[in-house]
């Protein structure tokens, strides 16, 4: 399933127009604390659909009856552009465990590039809701990577991707290798570039947020 959630013209079309927005790109705290905002109405719209049971809270004037929610999820985020996403959803599930993973492009001589894994820090993943964030699904290859590696590492429950801007063929591709994961994406775009980038997107995440990196 594909949930757009700028389709329902919520404030999260809003923070992503600012995003894509080349003038207002040059204030990287806005852009960063952007991605965090649709973190947390992506972990407000997630949590809609987790489980939750009922519980008694002792409050100074009697007992109310609540529903909390039944287990925290566990939160995954690819470096480095997914680290503001991930602080977003953290804000609001804020006892989840967390999970940190490197994937970048390693380009060959051909101009094709592999996606090559290399920090990983996992918690128990066994019978568990993952969450795992992502500004940009460009071609998906990191994604699909990253979902792979993550099931060798354990059975979730239930997969869900959380991403500003998602392309088409990368949504087709995750949904290829994994048809039960959800994708809540801020905004879908149609085009990729011969290198890999969306169009009309927002150009790199990961430079955006925290400067330009060297190729190594
Ligand atoms: O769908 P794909 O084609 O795999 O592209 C998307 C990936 O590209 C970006 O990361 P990037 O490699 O630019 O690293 P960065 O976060 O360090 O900038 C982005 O944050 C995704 O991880
Ligand atoms: O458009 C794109 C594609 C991959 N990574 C980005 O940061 N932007
Ligand atoms: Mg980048």
């Amino acid at each position: 399933m594909v949930v757009n959630l700028s389709e329902q013209h919520s404030l999260v079309s809003n923070w992503v127009s600012e995003l894509r927005d080349i003038e207002l790109q040059t204030d990287r705290m806005r852009f960063r604390r952007n991605l965090e905002r649709i973190g947390e109405a992506a972990a407000y719209e997630i949590s809609k659909v987790l489980p939750f049971v009922n519980r008694e809270v002792q409050t100074p004037l009697g007992v109310a009856a609540a529903k909390v929610l039944e287990h925290q999820p566990v939160l995954a985020t690819i470096l480095r552009a997914g680290l503001p996403l991930h602080q977003g959803l953290l804000n609001y599930f804020d006892k989840a465990d967390n999970a940190f993973i490197s994937a970048y492009r390693k380009h060959n001589k051909d101009g094709s590039f592999d996606i090559s894994l290399d920090y990983i820090s996992c918690p128990e993943l066994e019978d568990r809701v993952l969450i795992i964030s992502d500004p940009m699904l460009a071609t998906g290859a990191s994604l699909v990577k990253t979902i792979q590696f993550l099931k060798e590492e354990g059975h979730p429950k239930e997969i869900h991707v959380v991403t500003a801007v998602a392309c088409t063929v990368g949504i087709e591709y995750v949904k290829r290798e994994d048809p039960t994961v959800t994708i809540w994406c801020g905004d879908i775009d149609d085009e990729l570039t011969a290198k890999g980038y969306i169009v009309p997107g927002l150009g790199d995440a990961g430079d955006l947020a925290f400067g330009v990196k060297i190729q190594m």
